[in-house]
């Protein structure tokens, strides 16, 4: 499982936000995307997931183990996405919104899977708090298994532990690669810290195309 990006271009008012991005993401990999603000890393994120829309137009292609993802709908993509805050329904509990996050089986399945990502995060005792009985610390946790429970063949990472405290941040982040190391999946994290980044030969560095 890779993740290409092919000469990908987005215009906004035009112009191009960046330079022609091609790069590869090999499974297991977390490649950094760094660039001051406004240079488009969430945008391409976006582009990324299939979410991006109006007014940003857009050319190039993304591949998932080498097949366009273009012409697939969000919902087909198979790529998760994980932000600055965790994505969790208040209404739900922990293990409630991993399994609704879960794409198939049965409910009795679907608690077990939930249970068992909780345990490999240390977190079973939280299975039934609601998320606003969670530190942010485990709600970013709970938050990266919701997103896994979808089964995405890639990742995406848009600074998610910038809202973290310190010891919280080095524990979030060792957890994040050591998972896409074990699910061998393809991530792309974007971040403003140089602490981030896995691989300092893996860091794309967007330059903005205007002077604001
Ligand atoms: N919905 C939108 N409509 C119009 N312009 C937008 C929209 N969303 C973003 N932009 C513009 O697109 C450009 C890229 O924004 P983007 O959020 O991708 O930057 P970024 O590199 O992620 O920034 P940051 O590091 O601050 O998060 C910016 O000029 C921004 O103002």
């Amino acid at each position: 499982m890779s993740l290409k990006l092919k000469q990908v271009v987005i215009g906004l008012d035009n112009r191009q936000l960046f330079e022609p991005v091609n790069l590869t993401v090999a499974a297991g990999e977390v490649f950094s995307l760094m660039g001051s603000s406004g240079c488009g890393k969430s945008t391409l994120l976006s582009f990324i997931a299939g979410t991006l829309g109006e007014p940003f137009s857009v050319n190039g292609d993304v591949l998932l183990n080498n097949q366009s993802l273009q012409p697939e709908p969000v919902e087909k993509r198979r790529v998760g996405i994980l932000f600055q805050d965790p994505l969790l329904f208040p209404h739900m509990t922990v293990v409630e919104n991993l399994m609704f996050a879960a794409p198939a089986g049965s409910q009795a399945e679907k608690r077990q899977q939930a249970l068992s990502s909780l345990a490999d995060i240390g977190l079973e005792h939280c299975a039934g708090f609601y998320p606003r009985q969670l530190s942010g610390g485990q709600a970013a946790r709970v938050s990266l298994m919701r997103t896994l429970a979808a089964k995405p063949g890639a990742l995406l990472l848009d600074e998610p532990f910038s809202k973290l405290d310190r010891d919280t941040r080095d524990h979030f982040r060792t957890l994040v690669f050591a998972t896409v190391a074990r699910r061998n999946i393809p991530a792309i994290l974007v971040t403003h810290d140089e602490d981030d980044v896995a691989d300092r030969n893996r860091v794309l560095r967007l330059i903005n195309q205007h002077s604001d």
